[in-house]
């Protein structure tokens, strides 16, 4: 799809600017990074690169396009002309889909000619920022639930279809076993499951008969809801008569069980389990749906509740308790000849200040746990190797400093090449497989790490050279300003 125009007025309005006044080939770099986890969490999820390269590989204005913005009545024919030719040109670096990422790092880095860079902020953060907070928030749940499966259901209550869509997709990529959307297993290959509505027993006349119907149809893939009158009195009773007539016929189905949507789930979980077990239904599963999120799922599993399958709706799609990830596209170096000028925004927040210039990430592993020690931002010239001691500090507090010997630890460049000179380069993972890589991922980060209320966070620290240049920066302006 065409997605061209999905882009703030006033990226066009500043393009026309570099047009008329600018040297127009001279490169600049732009950094995508966020500046706070979602849910107070730790660490971050990085999702929507597949969705990006789309985006760069279809951007072109058509006719209908320039007539358009012909008709804002703000912008001259030879600029248009120009739009009318327009096509990436620029490098895209990235990390991988699935990775885990944290606060202040540059996970995409555009370098473009200066037009080419501006008009793509508003899409690729708009991407990056919708996807990156489901998986993130996909991630958190599928913690909580451990090796119990989480099923996304929350397609009727997604702001829109895209993001139902692209929710569902980040959802997988962050944990999720399945969908129910039906159109993003169709377009990203990845499973479709459901169980059945209350409609369903509501249009027989009675429950047993809806039981019975939906079992017979689907005998390999049948948990039925159980809630619709009276769980333990009518539904779990009936269900466990279905079961039986399947199992008197001699069909043994692959998937059966029940599922719970309302009431105390804990207590009816524990129920519906002895009266399960009872009838011999051991291997039947309870799934459970209802309001469902990270942290509930981590209280049900502390009241002991015998569910082992979560669908998990609204909280999810909508990341209900953080509705949006803060991805920034900060301008980080313009170039000067053949080298690159390196900018800064120095803002009264300290938080907001940028890091400055060409940069990299590397990944510091604690060699034995292959845990992560750190992520070092260095200027990308630099060259960090494991066969030298290698120093780790806060840039918040310098005091607080550690020097890791070689052999005690292993690096990893994070950035990849997605598009070098506007051709792409890279080849998107299938979904299922990037939801492998995230698994390894966050294997990589301690329990401590993940936990979902005060986990601890892991350092991004700057290299000597990345945190002089930024300080000095820092103070030139400061000079100059008074
Ligand atoms: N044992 C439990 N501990 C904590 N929260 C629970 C427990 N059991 C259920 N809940 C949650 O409590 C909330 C119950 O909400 P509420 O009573 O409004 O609806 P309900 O019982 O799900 O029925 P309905 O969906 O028909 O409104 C849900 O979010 C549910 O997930
Ligand atoms: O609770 P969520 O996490 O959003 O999960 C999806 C919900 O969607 C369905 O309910 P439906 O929309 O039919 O209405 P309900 O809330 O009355 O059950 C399902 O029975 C779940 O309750
Ligand atoms: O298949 C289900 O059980 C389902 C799907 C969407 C929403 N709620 C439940």
């Amino acid at each position: 799809m065409n997605l061209t125009l999905l882009t703030d007025f006033y990226e066009l309005t500043m393009m026309q600017g570099y047009f008329k006044s600018y040297d127009r080939d001279g490169k600049v770099i732009f950094d995508f990074f966020y500046r706070t986890n979602p849910c107070d969490g730790s660490y971050s999820i990085a999702a929507g690169l597949e969705q990006v390269i789309d985006y760069i590989n279809n951007l072109n204005f058509s006719p209908e396009d320039i007539q358009y913005l012909r008709e804002q009545k703000i912008f001259e024919e030879d600029f248009l002309d120009y739009l009318s030719h327009f096509k990436f040109t620029g490098d895209i670096y990235s990390v991988p889909e699935g990775t885990v990422i944290f606060p202040n790092e540059p996970v995409m880095k555009i370098i473009a000619p200066i037009m080419e860079a501006q008009i793509i902020e508003t899409g690729v953060l708009n991407i990056m920022n919708h996807q990156s907070l489901i998986a993130t928030k996909a991630s958190r749940v599928k913690w909580s639930a451990k090796d119990n499966i989480v099923l996304e259901f929350g397609l009727r209550r997604a702001q829109g279809p895209d993001a139902g869509i692209y929710g569902a997709r980040a959802a997988v990529i962050g944990g999720c076993s399945g969908t129910s959307n039906v159109l993003a297993g169709k377009l990203f290959d990845v499973p479709v499951k459901g169980t059945h509505a209350h409609s369903w027993v509501m249009s027989y006349d009675d429950e047993l008969t809806a039981f019975r119907t939906y079992a017979n149809l689907y005998p390999d893939a049948c948990l039925l809801l159980v809630d619709t009158y009276d769980t333990i009195r009518t539904g779990v009773p009936n269900a466990i008569k279905v079961f039986k007539e399947l199992k008197e016929k001699g069909i043994k189905p692959k998937l059966y069980g029940i599922r719970l949507d309302s009431g105390d789930l804990a207590y009816l979980s524990k129920k519906a389990r002895k009266m399960l077990d009872n009838a011999g239904f051991e291997d039947a599963v309870i799934s459970a749906s209802s309001d469902l999120d990270e942290y509930l799922i981590q209280d049900l599993k502390s009241q002991g509740a015998e569910i082992t399958v979560w669908g998990v709706g609204t909280n999810l799609i909508t990341s209900k308790d953080c509705p949006a990830f803060g991805g920034v596209y900060k301008l980080s170096a313009i170039s000067k000849g053949d080298t690159f000028e390196p900018k800064i925004k120095v803002s009264e927040n300290p938080e907001k200040i940028t890091n400055p210039g060409n940069k990299k990430i590397y990944r510091v592993y604690d060699k034995d746990s292959g845990k992560i020690k750190a992520d070092l931002i260095a200027l990308d010239h630099e060259d960090i190797k494991e066969t030298e001691p290698l120093l780790l500090f806060d840039p918040k507090a310098t005091w607080k400093r550690m020097i890791l010997k070689p052999g005690t630890f292993t690096l990893r460049e994070l950035l990849i090449p997605i598009f070098i000179k506007g051709h792409c380069v890279y080849n998107s993972p299938k979904v299922m497989d990037i939801q492998k890589y995230c698994f390894t991922e966050l294997e990589s980060l301690w329990p401590e790490t993940r936990r979902i209320i005060n986990p601890q966070y892991v350092y991004v620290d700057l290299t000597t050279n990345l945190y002089n240049l930024k300080q000095e920066m820092i103070e030139r302006f400061r000079e100059t300003e008074i």
